[in-house]
């Protein structure tokens, strides 16, 4: 079946003609429950998406879409563990990891949810070793401090959920992240580090990323001084793969190895072993809450029906603007500290799933698909790139995302935070008109000269789309719900656009060309290469050798 061809989809498309010539302030002035209406009350949060560009009309015709997309069977498809990532031939089973979906479901001959609640038991008893100083390292000392290493999937989402549960930290170890294959970052975190107390976590799906596996070398070369090889990998290594017999080979003892399953994107890995750091942060206790906190936005999910639920609603709204309205962007604006990172974790869940123009006929797409995805502290941003958002001539729609309670005890600044968020996705739906900007300048004295001529810069002409998340209080179980909605809104674009969302083909032609390009670095015939690419390099090689004969003869 092809989407573009159902009744829906043309209705959309004439629609999105129609709205561009709509006022999100008129959408407000002819219907006084228009917020009441387009809004849900969640368990964890509040979801204001009246400040969206639609109308009755745009909503019918997208929940519409959504039923010809067939969103419902493929949702079913997801729990009940058919391989709907067809490319790689897998099944996609995050949700079973916090307990959702059918119960004596199986993958490969073994029961899901016996594995995920064995490994969940190895987990909980590793973090309480940790955390009652029972694991030691080769000198004798309890382990003091983690380093997760891993990218991607394999440090996102642990990172994110740590930072944004901050005030929940318990255990006294700390842990720390290094993803990237820049020494810089592993050297910075190695500084502050007792060898002798330090215990490094490689986490990789694969085990097979180049920079994990540099960095794991790199941190048992550290180690190096204080005991053998065997011993080191023994006492200072775990490991979390699905690749359990890769991270043996490296030297990592079986019983320090926890693992998780092909049927778990990495981009969806946090529930599994991956979160073990979150885990040894916050606690096993406050992993489960995560857990089940996910697992309640799972069975909203399943259960509310199409026109109050929300994850498919924030989908279908994705869907609209960028494959319908044109808005090629949404921006993410978390407005509490905690939740610093979540931009950066949904443009991997966002982008590497639904940045693709292949639709499941293996045919090139004939719409545009997901949004690009970016964003950070609105508040930082309002002093940095909302200029763009209010008065470019591109229009970005955004999620606005805050907590009724604050994080901290210190009087006036939370106020002032919400304020902030509330009014910005106001003046980005209501603007300002000439009339407006006019009035406000006469009265301010200016004379009709400096009207006309200062008017038209402060315009804003408004009608920006946004939605609203309010949380009760941002605890695991909210933060768990928070993601798994978002998991879901990406799920429901990927059925919609009829893109295969749980594979990444495009990630893997650039690493197969830095593997080659490595050794051209030192030495090697650049000529099968392009002009462009051999001219860098032949600078990087120049430099270098410059650089080393400064060195030699100084
Ligand atoms: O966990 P791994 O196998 O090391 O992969 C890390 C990340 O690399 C990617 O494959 C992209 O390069 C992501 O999909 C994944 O999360």
């Amino acid at each position: 079946m092809d989407i573009t061809q159902t009744h829906s989809w043309r209705e959309l498309e004439a629609l999105a003609g129609q709205m561009q010539h709509t006022h999100l302030r008129e959408l407000f002035a002819n219907d006084p429950r228009r917020a009441e209406r387009y809004s849900l009350e969640l368990p964890s949060f509040l979801l204001d998406y009246s400040k969206n560009l639609i109308d009755d009309e745009v909503f019918v015709n997208l929940l519409q879409l959504a039923r010809e997309a067939d969103v419902e069977r493929w949702r079913d498809r997801l729990f009940t563990g058919v391989p709907i990532n067809r490319t790689e031939g897998r099944p996609v089973l995050h949700t079973a990891l916090r307990g959702s979906g059918v119960a004596d479901l199986s993958c490969e001959g073994q029961s899901v949810a016996v594995a995920v609640a064995t490994e969940l038991e190895r987990l909980k008893g590793f973090v309480n070793l940790l955390h009652n100083g029972a694991l030691t390292g080769c000198t004798g000392l309890p382990i003091s401090d983690v380093v997760n290493l891993g990218v991607g999937g394999s440090h996102l989402g642990p990172q994110m959920v740590i930072e944004a549960l901050r005030g929940y930290r318990q255990g006294g170890v700390n842990v720390h992240f290094v993803s990237n294959v820049d020494g810089a970052q592993l050297a910075d975190t190695l500084a502050g580090l007792n060898p002798e107390t330090t215990l490094f976590v490689v986490s990789s799906k694969t085990f097979s990323t180049t920079e994990t596996l540099t960095n794991a070398r790199s941190a048992l070369r550290w180690l190096d001084p204080l005991a053998d090889r065997d011993e080191l990998l023994r006492r200072h290594f775990a490991a979390v793969t699905a690749s359990p017999a890769r991270a043996q080979e490296f030297g990592i003892e079986a019983d320090r190895v926890f693992r998780f399953w092909d049927w778990v994107g990495g981009r969806f890995s946090v529930w599994s072993a991956i979160g073990l750091p979150v885990a040894i942060a916050i606690g096993f206790e406050g992993f489960r809450a995560l857990l089940d906190g996910a697992a309640e936005m799972d069975r909203h999910f399943q259960q509310a029906p199409l026109e109050q639920n929300a994850p498919l609603l924030m989908g279908l709204l994705s869907v609209w603007y960028c494959t319908f309205m044109g808005y090629p962007a949404h921006a993410v604006l978390p407005y509490d500290q905690a939740l610093h990172m979540l931009p950066a974790y949904l443009q991997q869940a966002e982008m590497e799933s639904n940045g693709k123009s292949t639709t499941r006929s293996g045919e090139e797409a004939a719409y545009a698909t997901g949004p690009l995805i970016w964003g950070q502290l609105g508040i930082n941003g309002q002093h940095a790139f909302y200029q763009y958002l209010h008065q470019s001539p591109a229009v970005v729609p955004a999620d606005f995302i805050g907590s009724v309670a604050a994080g901290h005890g210190l009087p006036g600044h939370h106020e002032i935070l919400m304020a902030n968020m509330l009014a910005q996705s106001q003046a980005l739906m209501n603007g300002v008109s000439n009339d407006e900007v006019v009035a406000e300048l006469q009265e301010r004295g200016l004379d009709e000269a400096e009207v006309s001529a200062l008017a038209p810069f402060k315009v804003h002409r408004g009608n920006r789309p946004s939605n609203t998340i309010l949380i009760k209080k941002l605890n695991p179980h909210a933060l768990g719900a928070l993601i798994a909605l978002y998991e879901h809104k990406i799920f429901v674009q990927g059925v919609i656009l009829q893109i295969y969302s749980f594979d990444q083909w495009g990630v893997e032609l650039g690493k197969g060309l830095a593997a080659a390009l490595q050794p051209k670095l030192e030495c090697g015939d650049l000529r099968e290469e392009d002009a462009s690419t051999a001219r860098l390099i032949e600078y990087y090689r120049r430099v270098k050798a410059g650089t080393a004969a400064a060195e030699t003869t100084g």
